[in-house]
């Protein structure tokens, strides 16, 4: 589902290589010259993608969103004691048809600029959890050659009552397909969020060549809420509250 619209969405997003893709990187770099990891969230409907990316970039949780469209969102992380730029792009959910899965070009566009997925299953929604391996054989397809990183999250532990997942099964699953799995209540608990995005980036950092310009070593993955867009983003979510509660307040 879709909170806001931000800075571009799947749809809009430039093909890798192009002069506009080239410009997203820019602002997102700095002048630092900063390394970027690219990260995409896949996953079914409805198991929260836009609130574990929002959770992760925020720190909060805001229950409801509209259908997403896939947008993409940029922050700078503490990894390791540099500072990498990384941009988290939101996806709307796959479907599942009686061939397999359905998986659209700008999907599979957004699945090749990454550098590294997240999987998001909802421990409540049992269809979720079945095409866990078919996609992550999809992705692994769009990056034939090399193994990119992916985060297995197994969503919504704190709707127990309803569970029609195991957890255990998520992490049977991810041990299978070689990837790290986080048992996550987004709603809940941010630690789990912000640890299941903070390996994937080491992952990714540990992948790519260091930066000729390395900055000063810090020792822990700090959020910057100061970046332009970071700001944006804390903007319109206040926009979208005082919305909410006028609507609320006006029934
Ligand atoms: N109880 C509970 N609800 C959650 C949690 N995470 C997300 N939700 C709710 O699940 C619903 C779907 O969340 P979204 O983030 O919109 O899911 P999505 O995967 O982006 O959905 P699509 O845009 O349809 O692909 C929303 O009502 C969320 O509030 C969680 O950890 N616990």
């Amino acid at each position: 589902m879709r909170l806001i619209q931000n800075m571009c969405t799947i749809a809009e997003y430039p093909a890798p290589g192009s002069a506009a893709a080239a410009a997203a990187a820019d602002y997102c770099l700095g002048a630092a010259g900063r390394r970027l990891v690219k990260i995409a969230v896949v996953g079914a409907s409805g198991v929260g993608k836009t609130a574990l990316v929002v959770r992760f970039l925020t720190k909060r949780f805001i229950g409801d969103y509209e259908r997403n469209a896939g947008n993409l969102y940029t922050r700078q992380v503490q990894i390791e004691g540099e500072t990498l730029a990384i941009q988290v792009q939101d996806t709307p959910g796959i479907q599942v048809h009686e061939n397999g899965l359905s998986c659209n070009e700008q999907l599979n566009r957004c699945i090749r600029w990454a550098d590294a997925v997240v999987i998001v299953f909802s421990i409540t929604d049992y269809k979720s959890y079945e095409l866990i391996g078919q996609l992550h054989q999809h992705v692994q397809q769009l990056h034939l050659g090399s193994r990119l990183p992916v985060v297995l999250v197994a969503n919504k532990a704190d709707l127990l009552h309803i569970k029609q997942v195991d957890p255990q099964l998520g992490l049977q699953l991810a041990s299978m397909l070689g990837c790290s799995f986080y048992e996550v209540s987004v709603s809940e608990n941010y630690n789990d969020v912000y640890n299941a995005f903070h390996i994937l980036c080491k992952e990714v950092s540990h992948k790519q060549p260091p930066s000729s310009t390395p900055e000063k070593r810090r020792t822990s993955l700090i959020p910057r809420p100061k970046s332009p867009n970071m700001q944006d983003l804390k903007r319109r979510f206040k926009q979208a509250l005082s919305a909410k509660v006028r609507t609320v307040t006006s029934v």
